[in-house]
């Protein structure tokens, strides 16, 4: 740490001179300051940083005048004299190591070391804090605790782990506080709104109110290309691959391939509990969300995943074979998978740590690379069937005929004029809408046998619904107009979506500042229209909302038929609602269907209507009786 000044290499002194009056702080100084110093030591002559540093902490702290400081040091600048030669530097660096000896500079270190380390952790603390768990202006809430936000204090977590959901925290701190609240889902925050006219705000300016960034900071660390994480011109890119491929005809001519895997599983539940003395099924959520892998994946990415196979395996095989082992493994990985994504979005944690975490998790990597090796097969499989020159067909096709050419002449073209999409962010929407379109389907699922093992009169009605327009267990059901007469179905379904509680709303992130009902949103705010709660809220239907009654829709003279539309929004709303509905409803109509001519479901004695906080909001410990018709 001396201070030193080391020789010019050719040895020359070369003048330097002082304009202006201006003092000399230092060679290097004078050497950079071309404008008010002239000439400078060719070749590398320097004055270590410490000087510099040095001088200016003590020229303050040293009480020497400045004027006159660099006199003492040696230096005579000023207009008309040359201000120094080397040798003059020297002395004068020589001088100020007198002057300030080192003792100093090491008290001076030391005591910034210990202000730093206990100032800076009192400064990181009060900045998390500031950031994520404090209340911001006008619009009322629950002061949040670090790490869990209000999760604690509305009955959310307790002991870490989730116990309730938090739409029943929603619904507690609407109570409270009103239609307007800001809640703080651990290190996540979010202004929620409970009117239809807030929805209708939020979901009909799509320059103002985009994809919630808190989307991007949970799904996006698992599955970071996938659509539901992207916004810009990068959606849009990925969109036009996507989406007109989700329309509900392009699936007209699979309805079998539902139908297959439905009676799979119909079958499966008849070696189980058929003419058995127990009937009772545990497993409808897990059952049904294998059914939907098995189904989606085939759909869309044209693929037997083998779920249902395994399932039916697990119960007869003792001796496993290469199929089933394959089979368990990829489910395996699916559920670590889920399970990471459970966990960022439920931990509350930052998303820089649940980042470090996920890349640190062993098990986690070793299934994303499962997840990413069979989303391989899926491309190679179809990369090898399909003919470039016809039009796609089905979702797989259109993503792998989107496939870019050069994916590094595509990379150096600004966002907007790319095209296509790169084999990562292939492999990434892939697993992406596999989530997407299994689980909540399944969940759907599970809440309809919920609601109409309760209902039984529901159950008969639908049955003779089918025996009306003619349809059986032959009826092959690819006639959308037959489908479409299926009213009473249908509104069964609607009513089971707008009971079952699969997420807490619409969250979106503003693009600019706003007004919403008097109060001023920032840019970056993230808002939610709270359907779930529009849905129950007695303030909005007819017949009591809690209750679960299909008839409130079905008929000319329906009680609920003529709702407002923006308190009903199972699938979202506005230019980034669920791109899969069409697909979700087609498939859930087809499977209840089957299901109605196979089997009825009676409700047991172990259910007490609870729910409980997955990625979704499923149905608590909830078990039914299957009854083969
Ligand atoms: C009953 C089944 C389903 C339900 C209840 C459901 C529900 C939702 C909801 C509530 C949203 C957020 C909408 C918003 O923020 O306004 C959403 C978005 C999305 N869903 Fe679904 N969904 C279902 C099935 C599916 C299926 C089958 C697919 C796959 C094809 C799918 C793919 C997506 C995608 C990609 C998004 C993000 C759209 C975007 O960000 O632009 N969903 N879904």
């Amino acid at each position: 740490m001396a201070v030193s000044v080391q020789q010019c290499s050719n040895n020359q002194d070369q003048p330097i001179t002082c304009q202006n009056g201006y003092g000399c702080h230092g060679y290097e100084f004078i050497q950079n300051d071309k404008t008010n110093f002239e000439g400078e030591c060719r070749n590398a002559s320097t004055v270590t940083i410490f000087p510099r540093l040095y001088f200016s902490i003590t020229l303050v702290q040293g009480d020497v005048p400045l004027s006159s400081d660099w006199n003492h040091l040696g230096f005579t600048c000023n207009k008309q004299n040359l201000c120094n030669t080397r040798q003059q530097i020297r002395t004068a660096v020589k001088l100020a190591n007198e002057y300030y000896p080192w003792e100093f500079i090491e008290r001076m270190f030391w005591s910034v070391l210990l202000s730093l380390t206990i100032i800076l952790p009192i400064v990181v603390y009060y900045y998390v804090t500031w950031k994520y768990y404090t209340l911001r202006g006008r619009v009322p809430g629950l002061q949040p605790e670090l790490k869990y936000g209000n999760l604690r204090q509305l009955g959310m977590i307790t002991n870490r782990r989730p116990t309730d959901s938090y739409v029943r925290g929603f619904e507690k701190m609407q109570k409270q506080f009103g239609d307007i609240f800001q809640i703080w889902v651990g290190s996540n925050h979010y202004y929620v709104f409970c009117r239809p006219e807030h929805a209708e705000q939020i979901h009909s300016d799509r320059h103002i109110f985009d994809r919630a960034d808190v989307r991007t900071k949970t799904f996006g660390l698992i599955a970071e290309d996938f659509l539901i994480t992207l916004a810009g011109s990068k959606y849009k890119r990925h969109a036009k691959v996507i989406i007109p491929m989700l329309r509900k005809h392009r699936f007209q001519s699979q309805i079998s391939i539902i139908i297959n895997y439905v009676d799979e599983l119909i079958e499966i539940w008849k070696d189980r509990y058929d003419k058995q003395d127990n009937s009772i099924c545990n497993s409808i959520l897990f059952d049904n969300e294998q059914l939907m892998l098995d189904t989606f994946t085939r759909l869309t990415f044209d693929y037997d995943l083998g779920s249902l196979k395994h399932l039916s395996k697990t119960k007869k095989l003792t001796n496993s074979s290469e199929d089933e082992i394959q089979s368990s493994e990829l489910g395996v990985a699916l559920t670590i998978w889920i399970g990471a994504f459970r966990r960022v979005i439920g931990n509350g944690m930052p998303t820089f740590v649940n980042d470090f975490l996920l890349k640190i998790d062993k098990k986690y990597q070793n299934a994303l690379r499962t997840l990413e090796n069979n989303a391989e097969n899926i491309i190679r499989k179809c990369q090898e069937e399909i003919d470039l020159n016809n039009r796609p067909k089905t979702l797989i096709e259109s993503l792998v005929s989107s496939l870019q050419k050069d994916e590094e002449l595509e990379r150096r073209k600004p966002e907007k004029e790319q095209t296509g999409i790169t084999k990562r962010e292939l492999v990434g929407e892939m697993l992406g809408l596999i989530l997407g379109g299994y689980e909540t389907s399944a969940t759907v699922l599970a809440w309809f046998i919920y609601c109409v093992s309760q209902k039984y009169e529901v159950q008969q009605k639908m049955k003779e619904e089918l025996k009306q327009h003619g349809i059986t267990k032959e009826t092959s059901l690819d006639n959308f107009d037959l489908l479409d007469q299926c009213e009473y179905i249908d509104c069964v379904l609607k009513e089971t979506l707008r009971l079952a509680i699969t997420s807490f709303g619409s969250p979106r992130t503003l693009l600019h500042d706003t007004i919403i009902d008097g109060f001023q949103f920032r840019k970056g705010d993230t808002v939610v229209s709270s359907f779930t709660l529009m849905q129950r809220d007695p303030r909005y239907w007819k017949l009591d909302p809690n209750q679960f009654i299909p008839e409130r829709f079905f008929g000319v003279d329906a009680p609920d038929a003529n709702h407002n539309p923006f308190v009903f929004g199972p699938f979202g709303g506005g230019h980034r609602g669920c791109v899969g509905q069409d697909l979700a409803r087609l498939e859930l109509k087809v499977i209840i269907i089957r299901y109605m001519l196979f089997v009825t479901f009676v409700n047991t004695s172990a259910n007490n209507g609870d729910h409980y906080q997955q990625a979704r909001i499923s149905p608590n410990q909830f078990t039914a009786s299957i009854k083969f018709d």
